[in-house]
């Protein structure tokens, strides 16, 4: 289990699917340098203690960046040979997105252009919300579609794809 030598590396999954982390371990394997993106905000105490868990677990083994909507940026200004880069996760990024009222298709875009040309091994998180019932509210469907987009489009410039059930990776491309 190893991300590949070129190109980015795209695990989708449900709610604790154990994608993160598989992720991790995808990245701790390459021996680079680890930088962590976090999407997620802390917007209650339960978020706040779940953050404060991940960060008190990956120690001093990753350096954190914490980047709610400029992710691109975030990530060009990591970027580099030797390094691993672990993205967490597109879903929350989308919702930052779409709370920010940004222009989803041109982020999108940008983020779908990066990809190849990433120099760090990039591994990409995601949740996988499109597998339940049409939501009843007209903003989730919106988010389950921008959702669905995105990941086509991810999927489509990754060199690997993993779905994760149940702490069980199934490769899907790659
Ligand atoms: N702001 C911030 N968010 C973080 C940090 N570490 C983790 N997170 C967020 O916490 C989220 C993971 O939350 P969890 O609810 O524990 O995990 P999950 O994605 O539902 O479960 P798994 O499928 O097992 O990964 C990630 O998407 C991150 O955005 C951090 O250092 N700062």
């Amino acid at each position: 289990m190893s991300p590949p030598s070129s190109g980015a590396t795209f695990v989708l999954g449900g709610a604790r699917s154990g994608k993160s982390h598989f992720a991790e371990q995808l990245l701790v394997a390459s021996g680079l340098e680890r930088h962590y993106v976090a999407t997620g905000r802390a917007w209650d105490d339960e978020m706040r203690a779940r953050i404060a868990k991940h960060k008190a677990d990956r120690a001093d083994r990753w350096h954190t960046h914490e980047e709610p909507l400029d992710l691109v940026g975030c990530l060009r200004s990591i970027d580099g040979v030797g390094r691993a880069i672990l993205v967490d996760c597109l879903t929350l990024w989308v919702t930052n997105l779409m709370m920010g009222e940004r222009d989803m298709e041109a982020e999108f875009a940008s983020l779908a252009a990066y990809l190849p040309t990433a120099r760090a091994s990039l591994v990409i998180v995601s949740n996988e919300v499109g597998l339940g019932i049409v939501p009843e509210n007209r903003m989730a469907r919106e988010f389950r579609d921008h959702a669905g987009r995105l990941h086509q489009m991810i999927a489509a410039e990754a060199a690997d794809v993993y779905f994760i059930a149940a702490g069980l990776p199934l490769k899907m491309k790659g």
